[in-house]
């Protein structure tokens, strides 16, 4: 969402709560206005700073009001931006506001990047009520395909049971965004698997909005201007089909959708075609849908999933207005989180960070990072002010994330996928069956960035190596010699 400030008093404005509380807490006699278009907002609860960059926290859904319960000078309004107008300092609701502010954060996220968006038979994930719509839908279903290869792809087929999952994804191996064949290759028995293990301690978000009923016939959600969900998003849910069975997952690699059929369609095709094709699978039934794949394969199923990315959610703001935007369509921010356009900063999954990064820090739309920003970004607005500078944030110095995957605690840091480095890096690994993967990226001599699955406890001493980039040429293949205690050298 977006917060600001109207005169005639100065104004501070920030997107996400967390800037929110930061800007109230500095300027406690200031009004500070966040303008949402989502009745809930996102707290975040239970924050633990873990090591230097690595920080674990719960995500807890709230309703907005609270914010002006515990903060007097917040004020909520609870309604979408249709229009802004950056040169008279303007935005305008849709519920026919328009409030003035002296300074602005933009932090309305981003949206789902669907396939084949006007099919009513695909479907998207990106906050409650499209999560809630999933879930209804499922319950009804045999089978479903996911197309994409990242995070919601990766959660979605390790969570649902009781329902076939045909996983389309472009690349030879799982999880692209966020691993190499090596990591993926330790995952896969776990798709395999029966799912008789407990969930490893988590974090939680929580649920509280009933879903939206579909349209009779199709599955898309409604086009709702919802925060994104976070971290254990699925927790609350029921993600089971009408089978019994756990897991069956199909994956159809190197391809991608190329045509999707409706059940008419198809069988029309199949009457006046003799030479095209039938269902690839063994299962013959009748489908709702039908996906024709790249690689000329065709499945039926009961609905898509597309897990196929975000766009930056800037469409409202740019009308009239000169931003820069960059490459991935997000508002370029520099590294004062200050957008092209005066007074106007940008926080989270709607900017594109433009500053010269940390050789080991790389952007990605995860909650982390919106967090860090948002923070970030009242702390420049605030400094902004009162005519201080400001030294960019320690959590840009290094890239890290925590979170699980196929029920494996999952610590990404640094370039973990070498991303941009020179063909010179090298390679280490350690693996043990169903237990730890452990890849470091090396490059002379220096640790650039890990990738560590299972409970390795590494991720400390990895965090500083690759922090203070001491030259670990002597240590050799020791560096993950498990019967050298690696953590007594360095800590
Ligand atoms: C299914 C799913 C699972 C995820 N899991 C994880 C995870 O495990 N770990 C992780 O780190 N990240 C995860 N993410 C990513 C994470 O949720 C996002 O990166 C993060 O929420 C981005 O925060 P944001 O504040 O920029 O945007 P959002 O959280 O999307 O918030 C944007 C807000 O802006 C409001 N808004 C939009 N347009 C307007 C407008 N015109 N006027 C007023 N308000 C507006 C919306 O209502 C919303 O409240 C997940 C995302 C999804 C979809
Ligand atoms: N645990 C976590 O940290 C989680 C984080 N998230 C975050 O939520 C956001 C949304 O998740 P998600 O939608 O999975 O996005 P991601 O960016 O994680 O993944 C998108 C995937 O879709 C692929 N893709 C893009 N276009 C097509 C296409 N036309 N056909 C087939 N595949 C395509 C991408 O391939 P390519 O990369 O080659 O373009 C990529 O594999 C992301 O910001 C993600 O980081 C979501 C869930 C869990």
């Amino acid at each position: 969402f977006l917060s600001l400030i109207p005169p005639p008093t100065y104004n501070k404005v920030h997107e996400s709560s967390i800037s929110c509380h930061h800007l109230a807490t500095e300027f406690p006699s200031e009004d500070i206005l966040l303008v949402t278009a989502s009745p809930v907002i996102k707290a975040v609860t239970n924050f633990k700073q873990v090591s230097k960059t690595l920080e674990e926290f719960d995500v807890e859904e709230q309703p907005s009001t609270m914010l002006e319960k515990r903060y007097p000078n917040i004020k909520v309004i609870e309604s979408g931006v249709k229009q802004l107008k950056s040169q008279e300092h303007k935005i305008f609701t849709e519920d026919g506001k328009q409030c003035i502010y002296e300074k602005l954060c933009l932090c309305a996220g981003a949206k789902p990047k669907l396939i084949f968006e006007e099919n009513p038979y695909v479907l998207g994930i990106r906050d409650t009520d499209s999560a809630q719509a999933f879930q209804n839908h499922l319950a009804k279903a045999e089978r479903i395909a996911v197309v994409g290869n990242g995070g919601i792809a990766l959660e979605l087929v390790y969570e649902i049971e009781g329902c076939e999952v045909l996983w389309a994804i472009k690349d030879k191996a799982i999880g692209n965004t966020f691993f190499d064949a090596g990591a993926a290759e330790f995952l896969i028995p776990k798709l395999t698997a029966e799912k008789l293990e407990t969930a490893i301690a988590c974090k939680r978000t929580k649920y509280t909005t009933e879903g939206c009923e579909k349209e009779e016939g199709s599955v898309a959600a409604a086009d709702k201007l919802g925060t994104a969900l976070g971290p254990d998003w699925h927790e609350g849910l029921h993600l089971k089909g009408t089978k019994e069975f756990s897991h069956k997952v199909h994956i159809e690699t190197l391809c991608e959708i190329k045509k999707i059929y409706l059940q008419q369609e198809f069988k029309q095709l199949q009457k006046t075609s003799l030479s095209f094709p039938k269902d690839s699978s063994d299962n013959q039934n009748l489908w709702p849908v039908y996906m024709e794949l790249t690689n000329g394969k065709i499945y039926g199923c009961d609905f898509i999933v597309s897990a196929t990315g975000v766009v930056p959610n800037v469409k409202p703001f740019l009308d009239g207005n000169n931003f820069t935007l960059g490459e991935d369509g997000g508002l370029k921010v520099d590294k004062h989180m200050h957008s092209s356009v005066a007074d106007i900063y940008a926080a989270g999954d709607i900017c594109t960070a433009s500053w010269e990064p940390s050789p080991v820090w790389q952007q990605m739309r995860l909650w982390t990072q919106a967090r860090q920003m948002g923070w970030y970004a009242a702390k420049c607005m605030v400094a902004d002010f009162l005519g201080e500078s400001i030294d960019m944030d320690f959590s840009f110095e290094l890239f890290a994330h925590v979170t699980k995957f196929f029920n494996y605690k999952v610590v990404l840091l640094g370039k973990y996928n070498a991303q941009g480095l020179d063909l010179d890096h090298e390679l280490m690994l350690r693996c043990t069956k169903g237990q730890e993967y452990v890849k470091v990226v090396m490059q002379n001599g220096r640790m650039m960035g890990a990738v560590l699955i299972g409970e390795t406890d590494l991720e400390e001493t990895f965090e500083n190596l690759i922090l203070n980039q001491m030259d670990l040429s002597a240590y050799g293949e020791d560096l993950l010699n498990p019967n050298v205690d690696i953590e007594d050298y360095f800590d």
